[in-house]
């Protein structure tokens, strides 16, 4: 008999998959070999009976939190989710949680529930490149690894994970660098924290990124506006001007609180952009730089990418704010 089918089998790990929707929740608006589809259309319960044998690797407790294209992910999602998960950890028979996102902002979402959870229990976000009805998902397959990472004592304590495409991504690394490849995401020359599969899991590196002081989430409304603006050829920080402009108008809800600076090299930034960036400082923006050619790892924000930076800088912000 297979152990996993025996009477006196030792209870499962408990495991909360959230659902969000994405292209691992699509469904093809064409033939199932061609391209269309529509993000978010599946529920968490429909994506967890798509994967066969899940249910033998964990007691599953499958939520729908939102169904949306994460290209439109908003902090009322975020809030939620961190809510939701906050509270299944309050259970002392909770062993893991893993949501289900769409790619083109799960690095966001990974990055901003590192900084809000308290660290211990195993998050694990995982997504699709391919809708659900398409030939060769890569859905199902995630999804089962995710839930493989979460229900494993070897993820706890390495922050937020990522499991996509036999990786594990670290919250702090993780980017989506291709739309289309089913290796869409890496962790640039510091490489994945592990590999899961098969062959189970592996964890080959452990330095998960720096962990920032356990942050709160902001309540409903109290969300700084934090904004990007890039440095390149040309850049004469006309928008700057013109966000500050409205800010102060009042035409601006809420008003500018800081800026992420999309740099060049290390962070350096056109003169013209820098002197309305230095007006906006005096004015009380917090500015901050990150660069596009990528930042090493160490310093403030040890290495993140800029809408990583604008994550935490949205937070510190609020906590600064309610003093
Ligand atoms: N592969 C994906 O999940 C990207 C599709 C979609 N835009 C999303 O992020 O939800």
């Amino acid at each position: 008999m297979n152990p996993t089918q025996s009477a006196d089998r030792l209870p499962l790990p408990k495991v909360l998959v959230l659902g969000t929707g994405g292209t691992i929740a699509g469904v093809s608006t064409a033939h199932p070999a061609q391209g269309g589809y529509r993000a978010g259309v599946l529920d968490i319960a429909q994506l967890v009976e798509a994967a066969p044998g899940i249910e033998l690797l964990a007691e599953l407790h499958a939520e729908q939190v939102a169904s949306i294209d994460s290209k439109d992910m908003r902090p009322e999602v975020w809030s939620k989710l961190a809510t939701r998960i906050a509270q299944w950890f309050a259970r002392p028979d909770a062993v893991g949680c893993v949501v289900t996102h769409g790619s083109d902002t799960l690095e966001e979402t990974a990055y901003f529930l590192q900084c809000v959870l308290v660290p211990g229990k195993p998050v694990v976000l995982t997504a699709a490149m391919r809708p659900a009805t398409a030939l060769s998902a890569d859905g199902p397959r995630n999804l089962y690894d995710a839930v493989q990472v979460a229900a494993s004592p070897d993820a706890a304590g390495r922050g937020v994970l990522c499991a996509l495409h036999g990786r594990v991504h670290g919250a702090c690394d993780v980017t989506k660098a291709h739309p289309m490849a089913l290796d869409a995401f890496t962790s640039g020359e510091r490489g994945p924290l592990g590999f899961v599969g098969p062959q189970g899991l592996q964890f080959t590196r452990n330095h998960p990124g720096e962990k920032p002081q356990t942050l709160s989430v902001p309540s409903a409304g109290n969300w700084p506006r934090v904004e990007l603006v890039s440095s390149h050829a040309g850049a004469d920080g006309g928008v700057v001007r013109a966000l500050l402009q409205a800010s102060r108008s009042g035409a601006l809800q809420p008003g500018l609180g800081g800026l992420v600076v999309i740099g060049t090299g290390h962070g350096t930034v056109h003169e013209d952009l820098q002197a309305a960036l230095d007006v906006a400082e005096s004015a009380g923006v917090r500015v901050v730089y990150a660069s596009r050619a990528g930042m090493p790892q160490g310093g403030a924000y040890d290495g993140l990418n800029a809408v990583k930076i604008r994550v935490r800088l949205m937070l510190e912000l609020a906590a600064q704010a309610k003093g």
